[in-house]
C-alpha cells in the first residue's frame, strides 16, 4: 500500500481524506495557502507545506507548486478531492510524468467526460438513455430551428465545455432560440474558451438523481445505489439524500445497470458518479463526474462502503473487495451542506471567525466538518464549512434526527444557512418527497 499521500485540497474533504489515510496507515501531506495555515486539516496531517497566497489561482490550482512539494516530500500518490484540480487532466498527466499516482480515473476518461457532447455521444452509442436532441455541435441557427421543430419546445442550448449549469439556457420558441444560440456561444467562449454548443429537449421539472460507481483497474465495476440531488440553488446542491424518495428496487437496478455501462464503455476506474435527469418514470444521462463528490457520505452510510478508502485502494491496484450482490442498502441518509452564507439575505457569503461553536451528535448523526471553534472562514473559496448528515431506519427517522441535529448545531461569529435547512425540514413538499430541480425556486418565500 502507498506509504505517503499528498492531499491537494482543503477544508472538510481534506479532513475526510486524511481520516481515510490514517485508517489505512498511510502518512499524509497537507498543502495550505496563507488563509488556511491554522485550519483543522493542517493540524491533522502528518506534514504540511505552504503553497502560497490565498487566491486559489496562486495556491490550490497551482499544480507546479503542488507537484514540487509532492516530490520534495517524497509522496507516492496525490488525492485531489473535489473541485480545484480534481477533473484537470493536465494535472493528472503531470502526476504520471513524475511517477506519482493520481488518485482518480484514467486521464482519457477525465478528458472524455469533460466534453458534454462527447460524453453524450459515447453514452448513446453504449445504449445509455440520453435526452432527445443532437450530439453534434450546432453550427447555424437554421439547423437548430429544424432540430427544435423535430424535438419540440422548450429546448435547452448547452455549452459542451460547460458544467455546473454555466453556459446553458432554455428557449421556449423560435425567436428565443435564435437569441439563446448567440448568447450561449459567447458565454461558452468567454467562460471556457470553447464555444461549442449543442441542443436537447428541455425537461421542465425533472429530478436530479445520480448513481455512485466504484471501478477497479481490473475491469470490475459496481454501483453503490442512488442519491437524490434535486434541492439545488444556482446549480449548487444544498440538501442530498439516499435513497431517492421515489426509488424502487426495479428503478435502482435499471439506473445502476445504465451507470455501470457508462463506466465500462469508457474503461473507467476509481470512484465516479453518473448524473441522470428523471422524469415520469424515464431517466436520461446528464453528465459523469470523474471525482469523489461532496455528497458521498450518504451513500457510505446506507451501504457501509468507505468510498474514499476504496478509491485509494483502487489507485494502488487492488481488486474491488465487493461484487454487486454484496452491496445492500439499509436505512435512509440526508445531508445538509452547512455554508457560511446568509440565507435570509440572498445567501450572500458570510466569512469571518467562528467565535462559538457547538457541534451536534448522538444517534444517527455524522458531521464531516472542516472547522472548529475559533477557526477563520476565509472569503477566497466556496462557503461550505461542514456537511451535517443524519441517518435512520427510514426517511422519517432521518428527518427527525436532522431537525434535532440542526437545533443542536451552534455556529456563532459567522452567519450560516442553518435557518434555511430548518425551514426545508418543516416544508410539506419536502416531507412528502415532492422534489424537482425547481424545488428551491418554487419555495423561495417559504424558506429562509
Ligand atoms: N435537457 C435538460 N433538461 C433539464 C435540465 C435541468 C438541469 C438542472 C439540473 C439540476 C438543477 C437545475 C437547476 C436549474 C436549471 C436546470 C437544472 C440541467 N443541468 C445541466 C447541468 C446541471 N448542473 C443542471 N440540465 C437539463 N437539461
Ligand atoms: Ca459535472
Amino acid at each position: 500500500m502507498f506509504k505517503k499521500i499528498l492531499i491537494a485540497n482543503r477544508g472538510e474533504i481534506a479532513v475526510r481524506i486524511i481520516r481515510a489515510c490514517k485508517e489505512l496507515d498511510i502518512k499524509t501531506v497537507a498543502v495550505y495557502s496563507e488563509a488556511d495555515e491554522h485550519s483543522l486539516y493542517t493540524a491533522l496531517a502528518d506534514e504540511c507545506y505552504s503553497i502560497g497566497e490565498a487566491p486559489a489561482s496562486k495556491s490550490y490550482l497551482n499544480y507546479e507548486k503542488i507537484l514540487k512539494i509532492a516530490e520534495k516530500a517524497g509522496v507516492d500518490a496525490i488525492h485531489p478531492g473535489y473541485g480545484f484540480l480534481s477533473e484537470n487532466s493536465k494535472f493528472a498527466e503531470e502526476c504520471d510524468n513524475r511517477n506519482i499516482e493520481f488518485i482518480g480515473p484514467p486521464i482519457r476518461a477525465i478528458e472524455l467526460m469533460g466534453s458534454k457532447i462527447n460524453a453524450k455521444k459515447t453514452m448513446k452509442k453504449a445504449g445509455v438513455p440520453v435526452l432527445p436532441g443532437r450530439e453534434e455541435p450546432i453550427e447555424d441557427e437554421q439547423e437548430a430551428i429544424k432540430i427544435a421543430k423535430e424535438i419540440g419546445y422548450p429546448v435547452i442550448i448547452k455549452a459542451s465545455a460547460g458544467g455546473g449549469g454555466i453556459g446553458m439556457s432554455v428557449a421556449n420558441d423560435e425567436s428565443e432560440l435564435v437569441d439563446t444560440i448567440q448568447s450561449t456561444k459567447s458565454i461558452a467562449q468567454s467562460a471556457f474558451g470553447d464555444s461549442t454548443i449543442f441542443i436537447e429537449k428541455y425537461l421542465e421539472k425533472p429530478r436530479h438523481i445520480e448513481i455512485q460507481i466504484l471501478a477497479d483497474k481490473h475491469g470490475n465495476v459496481i454501483h453503490l445505489g442512488d442519491r437524490e440531488c434535486s434541492i439545488q440553488r444556482r446549480h449548487q446542491k444544498v440538501i442530498e439524500e439516499a435513497p431517492s424518495p421515489i426509488m424502487t428496487p426495479e428503478l435502482r437496478e435499471k439506473m445502476g445497470e445504465a451507470a455501470k455501462i457508462a463506466a465500462k464503455c469508457i474503461d473507467y476506474y476509481s470512484a465516479g458518479t453518473v448524473e441522470f435527469l428523471y422524469n415520469a418514470g424515464e431517466f436520461y444521462f446528464l453528465e459523469m463526474n470523474t471525482r469523489v463528490q461532496v455528497e458521498h457520505p450518504i451513500t457510505e452510510i446506507i451501504t457501509g462502503v468507505d468510498i474514499v478508502k476504496e478509491q485509494i485502494k483502487i489507485a494502488y491496484g487492488n481488486k474491488l473487495p465487493y461484487e454487486q450482490k454484496d452491496i445492500t442498502f439499509n436505512g435512509h441518509a440526508i445531508e445538509c451542506r452547512i455554508n457560511a452564507e446568509d440565507s435570509v439575505n440572498d445567501f450572500i457569503p458570510s466569512p469571518g471567525k467562528i467565535k462559538h461553536y457547538r457541534s451536534p451528535g448522538g444517534p444517527g448523526v455524522r458531521l464531516d466538518s472542516g472547522v472548529y471553534g475559533g477557526a477563520e472562514i476565509p472569503p477566497y473559496y466556496d462557503s461550505m464549512v461542514a456537511k451535517l448528515i443524519t441517518f435512520g431506519k427510514n426517511r422519517e427517522e432521518a428527518i427527525v434526527r436532522m431537525r434535532r441535529a440542526l437545533s443542536e448545531y451552534m455556529v456563532f461569529g459567522i452567519i450560516s444557512n442553518i435557518p434555511f435547512h430548518k425551514s426545508v425540514l418543516e416544508e410539506q413538499d419536502f416531507l412528502d418527497g415532492n422534489l424537482s430541480t425547481h424545488y428551491i425556486a418554487e419555495h423561495e418565500k417559504l424558506l429562509h
